[in-house]
This record gives C-alpha cells, structure tokens and sequence, in this order.
C-alpha cells in the first residue's frame, strides 16, 4: 500500500523545524512533499500556506504541516481556504484534540514558540489520531456552511 504524503511549507521562521519534522517521517510511515521553504532568507507565509492549500486541494497530499515563526500568520492564511482546517496547537494535547473533535487537515505550529520535542510529539499525535466524528462531525460539517450564510 503507498504511504499517505503530508505536505510541508514554512517561511523563514519555520523552516528548520520543518526540515526538523520531515526527518521523522518515514519512521511514522509517511512521505513528505516539501513545499519550501529552503533556507533563512526572508518570505512571505501567505505564499507558502497558499501552495499547501493547492496542493491539499489537487490531492497531492493527504495533509499539512505549516510552520511560521509563532504559527499565527500561517493559520490565518490557510484557514482562508475552505478545504482547510488548519489547527496552530502548542501541546500534544491539542494536538490529539485538533484531530479527535476538529479533524484539522493540517497542523500548524510556531518555530519560535514551540520547542523541538513537543513539536516532534505534536506532529506523531496529528499523525496518529483519527477523527472521533459523532457530534464532531456535526459541527465540523457546519464549518463548511459559512460561506453559504
Ligand atoms: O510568525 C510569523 C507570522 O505569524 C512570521 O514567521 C514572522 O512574522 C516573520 O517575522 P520576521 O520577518 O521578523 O522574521
């Protein structure tokens, strides 16, 4: 069976947490399709969580990772996309909830807020955990009515 891909994209202010991150993929059975950024040089965030909407969007990836220097920008970004649900958790507690209650598609995370381990944890939680659906599921289905109010 193929492995799920996760997408990852950062700005400057993620990006060695995702390089970080996408070294523990294969050990979680995961693929990575790493979207940028490369290197510190300064960029834009709104890019970044644009082309992982795309590609989440074109089912090139199965979900997202996205890290910004608090993780703020980013989920403001991505969440402007209606297939998105993008969850910036700082714990591996909201991380297990972001997919238990919320099924988050993609996880954000801040690499200037959130220490290498409990991100390393976040993302084997985000990974791991399956929707609960039941009343969740109601009231993420009613997520997907705001743009029709
Ligand atoms: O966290 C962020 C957005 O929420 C960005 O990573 C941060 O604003 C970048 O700042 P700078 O250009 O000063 O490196």
């Amino acid at each position: 069976m193929p492995q799920p891909i996760l997408a990852l994209a950062s700005d400057h202010g993620g990006f060695e947490m995702k390089a970080l991150l996408a070294a523990d993929l294969p050990a979680l059975g995961w693929a990575a399709l790493d979207l940028g950024t490369d290197g510190p040089g300064s960029v834009d965030y709104p890019d970044f969580a644009l082309a992982l909407a795309r590609a989440l969007k074109e089912g090139r990836a199965e979900r997202g990772l996205l890290v910004c220097g608090t993780g703020i920008g980013i989920s403001i970004a991505a969440n402007r996309h209606a297939h998105i649900r993008a969850a910036l958790v700082h714990d591996g507690f909201g991380a297990r909830m972001a997919r238990q209650h919320n099924d988050a598609n993609v996880l954000v995370l801040g690499g200037r807020t959130t220490g290498p381990e409990i991100a390393r944890e976040c993302l084997r939680i985000f990974l791991e955990t399956p929707f609960e659906g039941g009343r969740h599921a109601r009231r993420v289905a009613k997520l997907g009515e705001f743009g029709e109010k």
